[in-house]
């Protein structure tokens, strides 16, 4: 009987991290939970705990410490709260492998503590590597541990290159669904709500990744996130949209052959094919049924409406800390049209004045990254700021 595998979630009480339990608890032969974390969800995070009983669990709002710790009292778990708590209740979690499922910049601390302590990373948070990949990957091999595609769309191409040399990848081609907005014009954008813009045509997610998959800014991340996990030069990947979501992603080698993944939108599979690598485990999951779509189709981005895609291609090309600075201006943008404070177009409008006048490191370190987020989020808030007004007059 082989050892189970023992898990840390970074996000626990998400989108990602719910169903990364779901995983667990249909493959309990398997998996044990040693870790587990919430932002401010402390009902959620209890009741987990009490039915995976962790090692530890933190809680990064302070204020729910108490709470917490007086329902895990009956179970045998470590409670850390406050600023630190992720990478303390990682550090003596003794996991084998961490799901990084947090969302947005956060996650790159706890990310990079889960590498420091030797942990396998199943990578959801696309941003720890849109932020610092370089940082990131030169950890990762300092310390000998793997980077495993939770992403639906890298998974797809790390299943598909499978016993494929690097040398023989000659393009990969990321598919995006063209979310709630596509085909529409920029006049109809700009009157859309945030209503509108959470309604996700085919993937159930958290509020800020939907809003992204709306801007096609969660493309742009993607293909940044693409040229690191997979070593490639941005002219080698490229973006195609496939408005049902069933072929998750395409690579093209050396010899004209393309091969694609395939299965209906559920995360649980790349969850599960990240936890379990090199083995591909059985899972009852819905099987895909070709008479419910008779169709599979593709189209260029309409990158004349939705801009996004071309400021993080831009950000990818200039290189350094610019990455950082788009991510950084689009989670304060993203953050501000959810509060109905900017207007849809004006998040990429945001974005890329950001970039244009945040100063640009082209060698940053760990500090300098925190450094230009920090910068980045200041000036786009101050730009939210100069058009809320604006923004809610026309409105
Ligand atoms: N959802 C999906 O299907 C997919 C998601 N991804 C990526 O995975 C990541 C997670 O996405 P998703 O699960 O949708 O996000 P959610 O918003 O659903 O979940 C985010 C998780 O992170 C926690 N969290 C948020 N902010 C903080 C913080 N500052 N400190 C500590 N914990 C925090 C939340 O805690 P709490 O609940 O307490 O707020 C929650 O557990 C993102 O990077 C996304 O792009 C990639 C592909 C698909
Ligand atoms: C499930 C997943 O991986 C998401 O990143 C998804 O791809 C978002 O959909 P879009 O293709 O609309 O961005
Ligand atoms: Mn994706």
């Amino acid at each position: 009987m082989e050892k189970k595998k023992q898990i840390a979630i970074l996000g626990a009480t998400g989108s990602i991290g719910t169903q990364a339990l779901e995983v667990v608890r249909a493959c309990p032969e398997r998996f044990e939970i040693r870790m587990l974390s919430a932002g401010t969800n402390s009902d959620l995070l209890i009741r987990q705990a009490i039915e995976f009983r962790p090692k530890t669990v933190a809680i990064a709002d302070e204020r729910k410490y108490h709470e917490v710790k007086a329902a895990l009292s009956g179970v045998p778990t470590t409670v850390f709260a406050g600023r630190d708590a992720m990478e303390e209740a990682i550090q003596h979690s003794g996991a084998d492998i961490a799901i990084s499922a947090l969302v947005g910049f956060a996650g790159l601390g706890p990310t990079l503590a889960a590498i420091e302590a030797g942990m396998d990373v199943a990578l959801a948070n696309k941003e720890t590597l849109v932020v610092a990949g370089q940082l990131v990957m030169d950890l990762a091999a300092k310390h000998g541990v793997k980077l495993l595609p939770v992403d639906s769309e890298h998974s797809a191409i790390f299943q598909c290159i499978v016993g494929e040399e690097h040398s023989v990848i000659e393009k990969i081609y990321l598919t995006a669904s063209g979310g709630p907005f596509r085909g529409k014009s920029r006049e109809y954008l700009s009157t859309v709500s945030q209503e509108q813009a959470l309604r996700h045509p085919n993937w159930v997610m958290g509020a800020k990744i939907t809003i992204d998959s709306a801007t096609l800014m969660n493309k742009g991340l993607e293909v940044i996130e693409a040229k690191w996990l997979f070593k490639l030069q941005a002219r080698q990947i490229d973006v195609i949209v496939h408005p049902q979501s069933i072929v998750h992603s395409l690579v093209q080698f050396g010899d004209g052959s393309i091969k694609a993944q395939l299965g209906l939108p559920d995360m649980k599979l790349p969850i599960q094919y990240a936890l379990t690598y090199p083995d591909r485990a059985k899972s009852n999951f819905k099987r895909f049924n070709f008479a419910e779509f008779p169709a599979l189709t593709f189209e260029q981005p309409d990158t004349g409406t939705f801009l996004n895609l071309a400021l993080a291609y831009r950000a990818l090309e200039a290189g350094g800390s610019m990455p950082c600075v788009l991510n950084a201006a689009n989670e304060i943008v993203v953050a501000a049209f959810l509060k109905g404070e900017v207007g849809f177009l004006q998040m990429s409008d945001i974005i890329s004045e950001t970039m244009e006048v945040c100063e640009h490191i082209a060698v940053p370190s760990l500090v300098d990254y925190v450094e230009a987020d920090r910068r980045s989020r200041e000036i786009a808030a101050g730009l939210v700021t100069k058009s809320k007004g604006i923004y809610q007059i026309a409105k």
